[in-house]
């Protein structure tokens, strides 16, 4: 089947594939969270590392969208800086695996049709991988949920390649308050190797806490085709009224 295949291509052996498969279809319909740990291997991962650092010193990066004006990092709605890549870029080889090994694993994780969540989407299409870097000195992102009208993203998957990270000392969690589970929080390290998938929408606000060292995250969100396609004619429909009103 074309799941072989493309492991094949990858040299991602079928097993760990299927295993990891199963662990999303599981975790996604009963928590709507899933982390899995030693996602790519060290070597690679520590690759990636290397790939961000280089990429983030040779000043790619921008601001993410700031809302407040002020400088003071504390009152900013958010204070990473990303990039946004495809992954053909130069020193980018490694990235681009992480792409096509989430690609794999969300495809084959959809068509194992959990007969839950899973089994009622296709997925229609992804973005390209935002790399963000928090900067340090109490950079953070206030809580919010990613996708909260419905505008086509319905998993957000974020990779951590932060090299010997303690959040006791650096801070820099990802803390999700999943819905319906009263004030249970789900905090989890940004530690090197580190893959989490989890619902886009309203079920998942999430913050990232203040981060004391150097912070990067590489996130992909994947569309729902239906709810992607929604969202279009809900767009165009809203462009066309605004033509007609500035006529
Ligand atoms: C640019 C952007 C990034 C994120 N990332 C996180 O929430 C934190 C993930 C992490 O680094 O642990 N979310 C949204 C809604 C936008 Br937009
Ligand atoms: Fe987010």
């Amino acid at each position: 089947s074309n799941i072989n295949l493309s492991c094949k291509e990858q040299g991602i052996s079928v097993e760990w594939m299927s295993q990891i498969c199963q662990y999303v279809v599981r975790d996604l319909e009963k928590y709507g969270i899933c982390v899995v740990d030693n996602f790519m291997g060290k070597d690679r991962a520590e690759a990636i590392y290397r790939s961000v650092v280089s990429m983030y010193s040779s000043g790619v990066f921008v601001e993410g969208e700031t809302v407040s004006s002020s400088l003071d990092t504390s009152k900013k709605v958010r204070s990473d800086k990303i990039t946004w890549v495809d992954g053909s870029e130069n020193n980018c080889v490694n990235i681009a695996h992480l792409i096509s090994t989430v690609d794999t694993i969300i495809m084959n994780s959809i068509r194992m049709k959990g007969n839950g969540q899973l089994g009622q989407r296709t997925i229609g299409g992804r973005t390209k991988a935002m790399i963000a870097c928090y900067p340090g000195s109490g950079a953070h992102y206030v809580k919010h949920v990613d996708n909260p009208n419905r505008d086509g993203r319905c998993i957000t998957t974020t990779y951590y390649c932060n090299k010997d990270w303690d959040a006791k000392t650096t801070g820099g969690l990802l803390r999700i308050f999943p819905q319906g589970w009263a004030n249970q929080v789900v905090d989890i390290e940004p530690i090197l190797d580190r893959m989490v998938f989890f619902w886009s929408d309203r079920r998942n606000p999430h913050e990232v806490q203040p981060a004391f060292r150097t912070r990067y995250a590489i996130t992909v969100w994947y569309f729902d085709a239906k709810e992607r396609e929604e969202a279009r004619i809900r767009f165009n429909r809203e462009c066309a009224v605004r033509k007609n009103e500035t006529k």
